[in-house]
């Protein structure tokens, strides 16, 4: 006792927690219960730690899957439709209705997919006007008898559309407000796209910003503030008729045949449902939100849980931004990938890349293809093909453009969609097996990811392969 009290003197901590000297014994009694128990609980603590992490262990290790690919190649699109099947619904009576929290935001891509829509009509028309004039002759123009008469009409709706140039920029301002943390993380590319960084919550950050708290909490709730004095909305309503009457005159139609511009194709296409998308209570359904187009930035994960072989496995989804620059940039990050799934639009087939006009689209995909099937830390990468844009492509095909114009190598063989298809198949497989470091499987699927229920069944499919995979790698790790 004489000892530890003269332990306890020098050092401050034994001084702190040695009982006092004159301690009763029913006070002695006390403190002992006391000490006790909080041994108990902190036992307790200890067990349970150890039996987490015991399960942990045991548990399946998360599925990995990576979605890269050119950029348009359609992966944030195929991650929306992981979203629509996956992401806990509201309630079973309202299935698919995921994106209730995230209509507001996505109305507004819209609005501005739709407003630069009509930017590019509207520049084709300024344009052919220009020509009509003997100004400088753009070279789309084959010949100065091809631009046809252009109405006074139509030149009164265009100039009564001049205010979308400012509606263009209250909408990117609202996708970027101040404070969101967006504004240094978002581009405005030189094709006057706006680029995202996904790795930024920008859809609730925006959601709370507009109404002051994250929206869409209870069931009907849309999220969309339809009293909010700054939405471009009502203004779309007002002008609607001009931009339906703008796009719908055969002069406007053969303007841009003219010059080769084929809307459909473009991402973000909804001039076809102007009328709805203008409406004064528009409110964006599943099927417009995966068809709504916004860039990715940067790198984002995204986490489901999904079962597939009876057991709850978590799974971590990656979206890159897929600019040329960014496309294989992010490989090296991603070598403990389980799968990852490659998209390539194989509609593209006869476009030039921007960056780079003596490129080829589809070509660039291949390059891409090429360099992740070589890649010695993806060896061990299960990789999924995704021939995407089957619509647009088998449109293409059977409108008369022959691939051989574009892809040499597919000479004389027969253009139908079958065959062409086939080709571009087999383009993909053989380079996988020529350029893989080991033999590995070649999945393949010819896909139109914004029609959520053929992409619903094809993931569903790929869920167990996936699953089996990752399953596989574990044994071999453990
Ligand atoms: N018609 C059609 N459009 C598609 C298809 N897949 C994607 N799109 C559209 O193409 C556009 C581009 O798709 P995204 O999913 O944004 O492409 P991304 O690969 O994420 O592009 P980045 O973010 O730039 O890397 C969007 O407007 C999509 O709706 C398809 O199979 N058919
Ligand atoms: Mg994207």
């Amino acid at each position: 006792m004489a000892r530890r009290r003269q332990d306890s003197e020098l050092d401050p901590l034994a001084q702190a927690i040695a009982p006092p000297i004159d301690e009763t014994e029913e006070e002695r009694e006390e403190r002992l219960t006391k000490e006790k128990d909080a041994k108990a609980v902190s036992d307790a603590i200890d067990e349970k730690i150890e039996a987490e992490r015991v399960a942990e262990k045991k548990a399946p290790k998360p599925v990995k899957v990576l979605l890269l690919g050119q950029s348009e190649s359609g992966k944030s699109t195929t991650l929306k439709n992981f979203q629509l099947m996956y992401e806990p619904k509201s309630s079973q009576f309202s299935p698919n209705r995921f994106f209730r929290r995230e209509r507001a935001s996505w109305r507004i891509v819209i609005q501005l997919n739709v407003v630069r829509s009509l930017h590019v009509v509207m520049d084709s028309i300024t344009r052919a006007l220009k020509a009509s004039h003997d100004l400088p002759y753009p070279p789309t123009f084959s010949s100065l008898e091809a631009v046809p008469n252009i109405s006074v009409q139509l030149l009164e709706r265009k100039a009564r559309l001049a205010p979308l140039l400012a509606i263009e920029r209250a909408l990117i301002q609202r996708l970027t407000p101040a404070g969101s943390g967006e504004t240094e993380a978002t581009q405005l590319r030189s094709n006057r796209e706006l680029a995202v960084n996904s790795a930024k919550p920008w859809k609730t950050a925006f959601n709370q910003l507009l109404n002051g708290k994250d929206s869409g909490t209870s069931e009907d709730d849309d999220g969309i503030d339809w009293d909010d004095p700054d939405d471009p909305g009502p203004i779309l309503y007002q002008l609607s008729e001009d931009m339906i009457g703008l796009w719908n005159d055969p002069t406007t139609q053969k303007i841009l045949k003219m010059q080769n511009i084929r809307m459909q194709e473009l991402a973000g296409f909804f001039l076809d449902q102007l009328e709805v998308v203008t409406a004064r209570r528009y409110i964006p359904t599943d099927d417009d939100i995966l068809k709504a187009r916004l860039k990715t930035l940067g790198v984002t994960e995204h986490r489901f849980t999904l079962s597939g072989t009876g057991v709850g496995h978590d799974w971590r989804i990656f979206d890159v931004g897929g600019h040329r620059s960014q496309a294989t940039a992010w490989v090296p990050y991603f070598d403990d990938m389980d799968t990852i799934i490659f998209l390539a639009p194989i509609s593209c087939f006869d476009q030039t890349l921007a960056e780079d006009p003596r490129m080829n689209r589809l070509a660039d995909s291949v390059g891409i293809w090429t360099d992740v099937c070589r890649n010695q830390l993806l060896k061990k990468t299960d990789l999924i093909v995704f021939l995407n844009k089957v619509d647009i492509f088998r449109t293409k095909i059977q409108s008369g453009l022959r691939l051989t114009d574009y892809i040499v190598s597919y000479g004389e063989r027969p253009n139908t969609f079958e065959s062409t298809t086939g080709y571009i198949r087999k383009k993909f497989s053989d380079i996988l097996k020529d350029k893989s470091p080991i033999p590995r499987a070649f999945y393949c699927h010819f896909t139109t990811v914004t029609d959520p229920k053929s992409t619903s069944y094809i993931l569903s499919s790929l869920k167990v392969i996936i699953i089996r995979g990752n399953l596989a790698k574990t044994d071999l790790a453990g």
